[in-house]
């Protein structure tokens, strides 16, 4: 096994801690986001408890929401203990556009308004397309293309009624060539990404920003979802044959959010190892017909 520690991969204990997070090096100055108040979905793991350890140590207030209430309360505790910030959480689910009205109500009431939005709430199963049932289709659909939407328009409603700016990043995945078994979730993720580009236009007048970030396979505690098989040869899906972690897709979230990204809007930020240009993970195994291609 080249880049997945044994440990990690034997007590599946994937990605960094949060006081690993705490303590890491940024690039960023430390008041970077100081007095930006923002609301991550999916904020609870991985990603986007990544992001919201970094936005408070660079000055942020924060808002996290997820289904898992128990996860969430667990995420603020262990932030507040390594950086001393607190943050508020709201669980929820994304698929309920009453549940996201809700929660967009109590961030901009709570945190005395938005600044910024991030979609990290998401996820699949892998499995081969000829299996998928409507109901699988549907839940991964429903969860990041209608989920990430619901959020979105929630969003940009209250900026627009308020005269405010905003800006969304919306997590994805690297989709530029379809992601053999997970076609529900590249189809789902290429819908918010030309979701992303469509309203980046519509918005500009509104001071809206709206852009997608592509990861490619990063060590998160989500990796526990998929075969201990796949997972011996994850990482290798690129031409930088490792995983990236989250610190990667947190500093990424920041420079699009942060004043450094005031000119982007409707773009396609790819932190995948070039993974959008070579590799495939194939979750269920290497088909017998790809076999010693490489691909
Ligand atoms: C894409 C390849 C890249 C490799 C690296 C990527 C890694 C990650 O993305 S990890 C980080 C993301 N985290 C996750 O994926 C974990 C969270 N996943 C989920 O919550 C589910 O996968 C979900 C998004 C489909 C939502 O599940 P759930 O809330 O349970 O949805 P529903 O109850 O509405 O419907 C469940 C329905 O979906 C089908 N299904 C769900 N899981 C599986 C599975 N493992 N295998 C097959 N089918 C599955 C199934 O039809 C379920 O219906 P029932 O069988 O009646 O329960
Ligand atoms: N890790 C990777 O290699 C890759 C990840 N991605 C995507 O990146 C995003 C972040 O994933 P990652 O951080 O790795 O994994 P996680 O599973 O840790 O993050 C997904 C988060 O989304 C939340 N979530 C899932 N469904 C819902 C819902 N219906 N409503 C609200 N919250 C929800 C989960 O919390 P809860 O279960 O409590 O709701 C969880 O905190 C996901 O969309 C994932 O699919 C894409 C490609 C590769």
């Amino acid at each position: 096994m080249t880049d997945i520690r044994t440990e990690r991969m034997e007590k599946r204990l994937w990605g960094l801690s949060v006081p690993d997070l705490a303590a890491h090096p940024t690039v960023y100055a430390p008041d970077l986001l100081k007095g930006q108040r923002l609301l991550i979905s999916g904020g609870g793991s991985g990603m986007g408890r990544a992001t919201a350890v970094l936005a408070v140590r660079l000055g942020a207030e924060v808002m996290i929401c997820g289904r898992d209430g128990e996860k969430l309360d667990r995420a603020a505790e262990e932030i507040e203990r390594a950086t001393g910030a607190r943050i508020l959480t709201r669980a929820m689910t994304i698929r309920d556009p009453e549940q996201v009205s809700a929660v967009m109500d109590d961030a901009f009431d709570e945190l005395g308004g938005l600044d910024a939005l991030v979609n990290s709430a998401g996820g699949q199963f892998p499995i081969e397309a000829i299996d998928l049932t409507p109901k699988g289709w549907n839940a991964v659909v429903d969860t990041n293309l209608n989920g990430t939407w619901h959020m979105m328009q929630a969003a940009a409603r209250r900026w627009r009624d308020a005269g405010v700016p905003g800006s969304i990043v919306n997590i994805v995945a690297t989709i530029d060539r379809g992601i053999p078994h997970s076609a529900h979730t590249a189809a789902a993720r290429a819908g918010v990404v030309y979701l992303s580009k469509s309203v980046a236009v519509e918005w500009a007048p509104l001071g809206i920003r709206v852009n997608a970030l592509a990861p490619g396979t990063i060590e998160t505690e989500g990796l526990n979802n998929y075969p201990p098989a796949m997972l011996s040869r994850l990482g290798q899906g690129n031409p930088m044959r490792r995983m990236g972690d989250t610190w990667d897709i947190a500093e990424g979230v920041v420079y699009l959010t942060a004043s450094s990204g005031k000119f982007v809007t409707g773009e396609l930020l790819q932190i995948n190892g070039g993974m959008h240009l070579w590799g495939t993970n194939w979750p269920l195994g290497v088909p017998e017909s790809f076999r010693g291609t490489g691909g």
